[in-house]
């Protein structure tokens, strides 16, 4: 039997729709696979209620497929599903890494992005990679048509997650059609500090170049208390503050030593708004982890 904890992950970034992923060190899905003749998967841990075990449902069943690897597949959710901290992704891309080793197919990590893209694709629709890329990889990933760039960063986070459940399907249906030069101005500057603030392990220049005027404004409808909540965790030192993948999570970049009191002010202000939430004091770390 093989055995992979994979990492959640936060997409997007603000300002990186579709394109910027992390892994977080904390929570991670495990998943264990032995050969078999038919696939089948078995669910465990957080929200696994709500999570198909039919392989053509469940996001590690395109991976089978296309690693042409039949297995007998336990998931031992950590992260919630609907969460925006890559949940579906995480089982996906701990399943291309088992499947690839219990088949010894021989792929490198970037190989396996792709393929656990696929995953993606059965339940929001699309196959992006912004959060198989960093829960594969780990660090602070760029995925894009042409392939997947990584880097090592160290960047202390928190991730707040309301009990709010926002799918990834719908919450792509706010996204703008279309985008003003000014905002894409913005937004490739953004952007660009962004990635140098990754390279820099520079938590200021991350939060900074987190914002962003096109695709945020239009989610954070979709999260009660996402003003408040913002504003809280940026008073306790928080320097940026984002939606995590598609939410319902936020994502806010602090220096260590803040994280507590960030952590602490996002809950009292969900709990303002009369929302259940929980917090992780978080960090940009590792990729999935074969044991
Ligand atoms: N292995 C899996 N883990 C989590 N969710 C899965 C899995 N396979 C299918 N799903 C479905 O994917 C949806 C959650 O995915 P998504 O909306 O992208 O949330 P998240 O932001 O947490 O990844 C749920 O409808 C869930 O039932
Ligand atoms: N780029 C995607 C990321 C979805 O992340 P998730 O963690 O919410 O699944 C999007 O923004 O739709």
């Amino acid at each position: 039997m093989i055995t992979v904890r994979a990492p959640a992950t936060s997409a997007n970034l603000g300002s990186g729709f579709d394109v910027f992923g992390v892994a977080l060190d904390r929570p991670a899905d495990v998943i264990r696979v032995e050969r078999a003749d038919r696939t089948t998967i078995e669910i465990t841990g957080v929200g696994s209620q709500y999570i198909p075990t039919d392989p053509d449902k469940n996001t590690v069943g395109a991976v089978v497929d296309a690693l042409e690897a039949p297995a007998r597949i336990e998931i031992d959710k950590g992260v919630r599903p609907a969460s925006g901290l890559g949940s579906s992704a995480a089982s996906a891309a701990g399943a291309a890494v088992a499947l690839n080793e219990l088949y010894d197919r021989g792929l490198s990590r970037e190989e396996l992005v792709p393929i656990a893209a696929e995953g993606e694709a059965v339940v929001s629709g699309t196959a992006h990679a912004d959060n198989v890329a960093p829960s594969i990889l780990g660090g602070f990933t760029i995925a894009t048509g042409d392939g997947v760039h990584s880097v090592e960063a160290d960047i202390p986070l928190v991730a707040c997650l309301p009990e709010i459940a926002v799918s990834t399907r719908d919450a792509r249906e706010v996204v703008p059609e279309t985008a003003s030069m000014e905002q894409l101005v913005e937004t490739v500057g953004n952007a660009a500090t962004l990635t140098m603030g990754m390279c820099q392990s520079d938590p200021e220049l991350v939060g900074r170049g987190m914002a962003d005027p096109l695709v945020t404004p239009a989610r954070a409808k979709l999260i009660t208390g996402y003003e408040a909540v913002s504003q809280a965790a940026r008073e306790a030192g928080a320097v940026g503050v984002t939606v995590s993948g598609a939410g319902p999570s936020l994502l806010a970049v602090c220096r260590d030593d803040q994280r507590r009191a960030v952590a602490t002010a996002m809950l009292d202000a969900f709990a303002d708004e009369g929302v259940e939430a929980r917090a992780y004091q978080t960090r940009v770390s590792r990729g999935a982890t074969l044991f």
